[in-house]
C-alpha cells in the first residue's frame, strides 16, 4: 500500500512567486494497482510523482510506502522502493555508457555497497536475457553506447532498467509522449507486460485520454493541485473519453483546451 496523507507542496513560499502545486492530497494506492494520472498543464502531476520519488519534499503531510514513512527520505535512499521513467528518453540513462553499463548501474541503484560496473559472465547473461525480452535485437548490441539508440529503443531499455532492482513502485512521467505513435504503442505494450508480470504498483502520468482509460485499473484527474476525479472498477469501465471531458467540465466549470488534454 502507498499512502499520501494531507500532502501540500508550496514552491517559493513567502515570495511573490509562491505557488501551491499540491493542496491537501490524500491518496491510497493498493499494492499492484496501476493508476493513470491526467490533468491539464500545471495541474501538479509531475509534482505528485516527484513527491513519491523523493526529489520534492512536501511542505506538509506524509508519504508512506509499504510500512515505511519515507517523507524525508531523499531520492537515492528510496531508489530500492521506487523506479521512474521520464518523458525525455535521454533523461533516464547515460548516453556515454554502453547498454550493459547502464543496466549494471541500474541494478546497483539504492544498494549500499557502491557502484560497480564489473560485468561477469553471469551478469552479462542475465542482462542479455532481459534485453532479449524486448524483441528489438538489442541483446546483440549490449556493448553499444546508449546514445546510438533511437528514442524508443532507449525508452525500452529504460523500462528494463526501472524493473531491475525489484522496486515495488514504478513511476511513469509521460514516458511515451516524445515517441512516434507506433513506438508509443510498443512501449505501452511493454509497460503493460512488465507491470502485470512483476505486479508493480504503478502511477503513469499521461496527456492522452485514450491511454488513461485503456491502461491501468484506476484513473485520477488533478486540477489546481487537487484530485478532482478518482474512478475505478465498473464506473471506470463504462467511461468514454467524452465522459471524462464532460466530467472535467462539470467539476471545474470551464471549457477544455484540446492542447491541454489530448483526445487520442
Ligand atoms: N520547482 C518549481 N518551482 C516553482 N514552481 C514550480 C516548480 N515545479 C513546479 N512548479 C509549479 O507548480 C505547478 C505544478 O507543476 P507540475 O509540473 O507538477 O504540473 P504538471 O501537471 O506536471 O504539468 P505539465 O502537464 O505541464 O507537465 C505549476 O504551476 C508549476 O509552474
Amino acid at each position: 500500500m502507498i499512502s499520501l496523507k494531507d500532502i501540500d507542496v508550496v514552491f517559493g513560499r513567502g515570495t511573490p512567486l509562491e505557488k501551491r502545486a499540491l493542496n491537501r492530497i490524500n491518496l491510497e494506492i493498493d499494492k499492484g494497482m496501476f493508476v493513470t494520472v491526467i490533468g491539464s498543464n500545471g495541474a501538479g502531476k509531475s509534482t505528485l510523482l516527484g513527491v513519491l520519488a523523493g526529489d520534492i519534499v512536501p511542505s506538509a503531510g506524509h508519504v508512506v510506502i509499504g510500512d515505511k514513512d519515507v517523507t524525508r527520505k531523499p531520492t537515492v535512499r528510496r531508489a530500492e522502493l521506487v523506479a521512474r521513467v521520464f518523458q525525455d528518453p535521454l533523461a533516464g540513462s547515460c548516453g556515454a555508457l554502453t547498454i550493459e553499463e547502464n543496466l549494471a548501474l541500474a541494478e546497483r541503484r539504492g544498494k549500499r555497497r557502491g557502484l560497480t560496473l564489473a560485468l561477469n559472465a553471469q551478469r552479462r547473461a542475465s542482462f542479455r536475457e532481459r534485453i532479449a525480452e524486448l524483441n528489438l535485437g538489442l541483446e546483440n548490441r549490449l556493448g553499444d553506447r546508449m546514445d546510438l539508440l533511437s528514442g524508443g529503443q532507449r525508452q525500452a531499455v529504460s523500462l528494463v532498467m526501472a524493473t531491475l532492482t525489484g522496486s515495488q513502485m514504478l513511476l511513469l512521467d509521460e514516458h511515451t509522449a516524445a515517441l512516434d505513435p507506433g513506438m508509443a504503442e510498443f512501449i505501452m505494450g511493454l509497460t503493460q507486460k512488465f507491470v502485470s508480470e512483476r505486479k508493480l504498483t504503478t502511477l503513469m502520468v499521461t496527456h492522452s485520454m485514450r491511454q488513461a482509460l485503456d491502461f491501468g485499473d484506476r484513473t485520477i484527474m488533478l486540477h489546481g493541485g487537487e484530485i478532482v476525479l478518482d474512478v475505478r472498477g465498473e464506473e471506470r469501465k463504462g467511461l468514454q473519453i467524452e465522459d471524462l471531458i464532460e466530467m472535467f467540465r462539470k467539476i471545474r466549470g470551464q471549457t477544455i483546451d484540446d492542447d491541454e488534454l489530448l483526445i487520442g
